[in-house]
């Protein structure tokens, strides 16, 4: 199965790694501005496969990405240290303009994975400069920031992350909204579980662990330029679930009708993700604190779309 990826930069390129790991895609096709920065990351990334999986990495055009089943949006400007990611919206929208009509008479059928910051205003634009069916638009939301919650969950409590049961909603960026109230780890309610553990959440470790997930990218760009190997297995992982139409529970962005009381957004919710892309989304438990950080993170993206005219 054919998967597009446009913007070869290190969030491309990573993503393209860490699917050739994983496997369960047959091509990857590397689109870029930059076309000799696609041709040398494809020349790179094909001589992995041989340790890996049978993936043919290579770069081409948009006419290249006829087929493919995912097209995944990596294109744009990232942060300079310091930079939140809703700076980089009047640019990164830009970008986008020139290269949905593109994508979408190359690759009619395909699903939009956006991981072009900001995300969810950016999942947004595509949604509306695409006409796709509003599963078929889906942005990388807060995967990354769910991932970050358990690994430092894990991290304190001494166990596995994928024994950790724990989702971050709202925007992919400085308003999300960590769910605390409703997680768990191995069925067991977060809180009784860190108790018997013998690794208790104080107040403290809990500004701990939210500092550490919501000011990740900001510490990361300062000490190395850019984020990409999070991100990059995120991509991955989404890309196998649309393939492998695999309806797993994913807090992905994608066009919401209705959240918190705030109409025509895009955010990220617990959605199942299949072949069609987002099939259903799952409102989550949330606790009266966790209910309003949610709106005012709805009420924030709403915001810098409307300013943008979308
Ligand atoms: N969603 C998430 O969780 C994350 C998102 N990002 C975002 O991903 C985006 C890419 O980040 P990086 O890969 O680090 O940046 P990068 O600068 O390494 O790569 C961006 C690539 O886009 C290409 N590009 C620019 N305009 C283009 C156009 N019109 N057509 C085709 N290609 C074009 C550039 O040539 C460059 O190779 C940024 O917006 C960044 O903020 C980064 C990390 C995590
Ligand atoms: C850059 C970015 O969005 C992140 O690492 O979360």
């Amino acid at each position: 199965m054919k998967v597009g990826i446009v913007g070869s930069g290190f969030v491309g390129s990573a993503a393209a790694y860490a699917m050739a790991l994983l496997g369960g895609v047959r091509e990857v096709v590397l689109v870029d501005l930059d076309a000799k920065l696609a041709r040398a990351h494809a020349e790179d990334l094909l001589h992995a496969t041989p340790f890996a999986h049978p993936v043919w990495v290579r770069a081409g055009g948009y006419g290249d990405l006829e087929g493919a089943r995912v097209v995944v949006l990596a294109a744009g400007v990232a942060q300079r240290p310091g930079e939140t990611r809703l700076q980089l919206l009047d640019r990164n929208a830009q970008v986008f303009a020139q290269i949905l009509p593109r994508v979408g008479e190359a690759a009619p059928e395909a699903v939009l994975l956006v991981a072009t910051n900001p995300v969810d205003v950016m999942t947004q634009v595509a949604y509306r400069l695409s006409g796709l069916p509003l599963g078929r638009v889906v942005g990388s939301g807060t995967i990354l920031d769910t991932a970050r919650f358990r690994a430092l969950l894990a991290e304190h409590l001494e166990v596995a992350p994928q024994s950790v049961h724990a989702y971050v909603v709202g925007e992919h960026g400085d308003s999300e909204v960590l769910l605390w109230s409703g997680a768990q780890v191995g069925g067991v309610p977060l809180i009784a579980f860190a108790e018997a553990r013998g690794r208790p959440l104080t107040p403290g470790n809990r500004a701990r662990i939210d500092e550490g997930v919501r000011k990740a990218a900001y510490r990361i760009i300062e000490g190395k330029g850019a984020t990409y190997y999070g991100i990059g297995a995120g991509l991955a992982r989404l890309v196998r679930a649309i393939l492998a139409d695999e309806k797993g529970v994913y807090t992905v962005s994608a066009f919401t009708e209705e959240v918190a009381g705030v109409r025509e957004v895009a955010l990220s919710l617990p959605r199942v993700l299949g072949a069609s892309g987002v099939e259903a989304t799952i409102p989550p438990g949330l606790d009266a604190a966790e209910g309003e950080a949610l709106r005012q993170s709805a009420l924030l993206l709403k915001e810098a779309a409307s300013a943008l005219g979308f």
